[in-house]
């Protein structure tokens, strides 16, 4: 579904990533962590195609960029990120916000669709939020946002879904009212790749976690084996422990750590 193949990438001088394998497989969800700066969002740019990488293949739902339209494949990929709800338009109607994710638009300049409407109102009421559908996205809370994106990232039924810190700066209500939806996402035929700062967001719908340490991937594989406590002091440069409880991982930063 997603093969980096020996990815570097520079910026000017700065190494950004340097010799990234990662192979994603249908059937797994995986989780990006690593520490500020480390080259996640870098990742997911390069996963959407917004980025090319200075040498290496980028290969995603059967295509490998650089040899075919990127634009194509992007109509298969859903991306939740904080650019793209600050581009969205806060004055407009929760509901078309919504329908714009139908045609990969940011907003509308024309009649929409009966149909299209439908289609977004039922997909806002799967994500609870039905009864918001008239007002304008500026009312919304930051966690109904997110739900916002979600639904508008789901009009194209995409076969793969990326986030970028999705539950950043919502409360812990907000945070697991989203993680609940997310979690209904097991049900879809679609990948789902997700960056975090926050490892007690890794649901049970994450079978797989990558950990970035300076542009290097220092442990991919199945989520019990990478999050563990050697490796994630390791990624972190700081020493933890982890505890797992409703099949999920809670860190416990231990003192002593490197300041
Ligand atoms: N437009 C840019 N020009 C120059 N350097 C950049 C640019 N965008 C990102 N970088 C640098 O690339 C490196 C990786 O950035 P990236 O955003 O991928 O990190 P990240 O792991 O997502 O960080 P964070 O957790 O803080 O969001 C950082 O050191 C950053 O400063």
């Amino acid at each position: 579904m997603i093969s980096l193949q020996d990815i570097t990438f520079r910026r000017g001088d700065r190494q950004i990533l340097n010799g990234v394998n990662l192979q994603m497989n249908t059937g797994e969800h995986w989780v990006i962590l690593g520490r500020n700066g480390c080259g996640k969002t870098t990742l997911l740019e390069m996963m959407n195609g917004y980025e090319f990488p200075t040498s290496g293949t980028v290969d995603v739902l059967g295509n490998r960029y650089g040899e075919c339209d990127v634009r194509e494949v992007r109509k298969e990929i859903g991306y939740i990120s904080q650019s793209i709800l600050e581009k969205l338009t806060l004055r407009d109607p929760v509901w078309e916000v919504v329908a714009t994710g139908e045609y990969a638009f940011l907003r509308f300049y024309q009649e929409i669709d009966e149909a299209v409407r439908l289609k977004a109102l039922s997909f806002l009421e799967e994500v609870g939020l039905l009864h918001v559908a008239e007002q304008s996205l500026g009312s919304l809370s930051q966690g109904e946002r997110k739900k916002v994106m979600l639904a508008r990232a789901l009009m194209l039924n995409p076969k793969l879904l990326i986030m970028d810190e999705p539950c950043a700066g919502l409360d812990l209500y907000e945070r697991e009212k989203l993680l609940i939806d997310l979690g209904r996402l097991s049900e879809r035929d679609m990948m789902v790749v997700y960056v975090t700062h926050h490892m007690e967001e890794i649901i049970p719908l994450f079978t797989h976690v990558a950990l970035v340490q300076n542009g290097e991937i220092v442990a991919a594989g199945p989520k019990k084996e990478v999050l563990s406590a050697e490796w994630l002091s390791t990624a972190y440069d700081w020493p933890v422990e982890v505890h797992w409880a409703d099949d999920r991982p809670w860190i416990r930063a231990l003192s002593g750590g490197r300041t």
